[in-house]
């Protein structure tokens, strides 16, 4: 039970590549029309037992072909989140009381699970009700899941090795990583499969119990992770899934005595709120809930006057539209020099246009559509303001049709203003602002605006700088330093790999407890330091008292 043990070593799962004739295309075509012919019922899992909520019923359908739907789920009520955190409690005791590698090894069966039998089962659902295509839906619900897991293991590991160096004489020093003293509330976005696998599974690995409410456009495909967990061997009642909108959930859980951490990923303003309330509530817990939240981002590129061409009009295009910009990390803003742009824009444009578009089941696409009418609704008010405004240009895209899905055009909106809104506001979808500077006449416009665009925005999750000169990178990452929390160079400001960028920001994006990496799990434990004496002291006396 005690024994030193070592989990394997980690590796980046590979990505599955979907080519025509591939097996993994065949497969993930069979599941693609077995979960589209299927209606389902999305139920809440408490203490290890299904049940419907009692709350209204909500459709979840295919943002790419919104008359398909999915399946229905009924939103949780106060009821069913108080039975969900009496579960929790319940399930308390022995889950922290199980062996540490009892549950590594859990987590590392579902890594395995997924990446072979469950793998294509996932992708599919995150393809239906996500609207990613193939290779988004392998890069996240496959791949990145399957990393943190594996990492996590491994990160894990190192926090319990992790003991006091020093010891006086005659005394042994300890640290216990002792879970937190109540259940965690993880509370997860739509849009990555693995961020909703994740947020759960994280503090129970450090021995936490769970309520995990999901995002209702993410149902089926957390659904499907709550299933893999349990065949995994996840006990009953450690994660606790609440579908819903999470209002009356939170009712309950932001009051209870026993709320020991939020594990949020989502908007900047449901974090802001969740934090507000818990400040509200601060002296009715038990112990200070640990607050950890990754939300929004307004994410750049800036290019030098050195930029190589084809990289920066790749960025840009890879950056701002795969997965319809609904990455938190994707380019929303960028700032071109004019001697550059002129030598990319028409084949920007051109290349932004030729993008493929429409029903993710068809693996010729490039994209799918918006998350809901929502989404759709603010990226078409954004776009219908950009045609009205007169320093702004509607360079490509700027077309929007839901007739069948939420589908917005990508579309690249040029501005003389870098104060506009574009700049600051994140609409979370396929459109980039750009702002072209002139470079021509002016020595220091490269660094004017760069000093104008570093806090304009309130947000600091990602950015990139494309440039050939090093001096130049070398002043931008000086002075970008707390413009993002993944600073990229000459690549793209999406696509983080678990392992090698923990992925994160500050400022409005987030607390930056780093998403699989050490300094996430941390936060899920409370170490109590032991000391031992082996002969302790028999006179209370000391010796210079003679
Ligand atoms: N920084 C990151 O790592 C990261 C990663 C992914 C997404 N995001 C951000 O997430 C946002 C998009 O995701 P979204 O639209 O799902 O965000 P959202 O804030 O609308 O919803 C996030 C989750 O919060 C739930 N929620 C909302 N109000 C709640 C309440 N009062 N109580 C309990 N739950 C509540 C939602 O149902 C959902 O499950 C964007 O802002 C994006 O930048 C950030
Ligand atoms: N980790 C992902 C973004 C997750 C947020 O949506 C990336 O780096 O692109």
């Amino acid at each position: 039970m005690d024994a030193i043990s070592f989990p394997p070593a980690p590796v980046n799962e590979p990505n599955l590549t979907y080519a025509p004739g591939s097996a993994e295309r065949e497969t993930l075509v069979v599941e693609l029309a077995r979960l589209e012919k299927k209606q389902q019922s999305f139920r809440a899992v408490i203490g290890g037992r299904r049940r419907n909520g009692g709350g209204a019923e909500m459709k979840v359908v295919q943002p790419h072909d919104h008359a398909h739907v999915l399946g229905t789920l009924k939103n949780s009520t106060v009821k069913d989140a108080e039975s969900a955190i009496k579960a929790a409690n319940d399930a308390a005791p022995a889950w922290r009381a199980m062996g540490f590698d009892e549950r590594c090894a859990i987590i590392l069966k579902a890594a395995d699970l997924l990446a072979g039998p469950w793998r294509q089962r996932l992708n599919a659902a995150t393809m239906l009700g996500q609207s990613k295509t193939a290779f988004q839906a392998e890069i996240d619900a496959a791949c990145e899941l399957i990393d943190f897991w594996r990492f996590n293991v491994h990160y894990a590991k190192q926090i319990l090795t992790d003991q006091p160096i020093a010891n006086s004489p005659g005394i042994w020093n300890r640290t216990d990583h002792r879970p937190l003293e109540g259940f965690v509330y993880a509370i997860t976005p739509f849009n990555f499969t693995a961020i909703a696998g994740n947020l759960p599974t994280a503090p129970a690995l450090m021995g936490n119990t769970v309520i995990w409410k999901p995002s209702p456009t993410q149902q089926l495909a957390a659904s499907l992770t709550m299933e893999l967990l349990e065949e995994a061997g996840m006990p009953p009642g450690v994660i606790n899934m609440l579908p819903g909108d999470g209002l009356e959930v939170s009712k309950v859980a932001l009051a209870h005595r026993d709320l020991a951490g939020i594990h949020f990923t989502g908007s900047t303003p449901t974090f802001q709120h969740l934090w507000a309330t818990v400040g509200q509530n601060i002296s009715g817990y038990r112990t200070y809930p640990r607050i950890v939240g990754e939300t929004g981002g307004k994410d750049f590129i800036v290019a030098h006057p050195s930029a190589d061409p084809d990289v920066l009009r790749v960025a840009m295009i890879r950056g701002a539209f795969e997965f319809q910009g609904q990455k938190c990390s994707a380019a929303s803003r960028a700032y071109i020099p004019r001697s550059v742009w002129v030598r990319i824009k028409d084949q920007l444009i051109a290349d932004t246009e030729a993008l493929t578009m429409g029903d993710v089941t068809d693996l010729t696409n490039f994209m799918g559509a918006v998350i809901d009418d929502r989404a759709f609704a603010k990226h078409k008010a954004a776009i219908a303001r950009a045609k009205r405004a007169k320093h702004l240009t509607v360079l490509a895209g700027g077309q929007v049709d839901d007739s069948v899905g939420w589908f917005v055009r990508p579309t690249i909106i040029e501005s003389s203003d870098p104060g506009d809104q574009m700049f600051s506001e994140e609409y979370f979808g396929p459109i980039l602002a750009v702002h072209v500077y002139d470079d021509s006449s002016m020595p220091g416009s490269f660094e004017r605006v760069v000093e104008q665009m570093e806090s304009f925005a309130p947000y600091a999750l990602t950015g990139a700088i494309i440039s050939q000169d090093r001096a130049a990178v070398a002043w931008a990452q000086e002075t970008l330093r707390f413009a993002a929390g993944n600073f990229y160079i000459n690549d793209k400001p999406t696509g983080a790999v678990v392992g090698q960028q923990p992925f994160g920001g500050g400022r409005a994006s987030g607390t930056n407890d780093k998403a699989g990496a050490a300094v996430n799990l941390l936060r899920w434990t409370s170490p109590r330091s032991i000391k031992e004496t082996f002969v302790p002291p028999t006179d209370h006396l000391y010796p210079h008292q003679g």
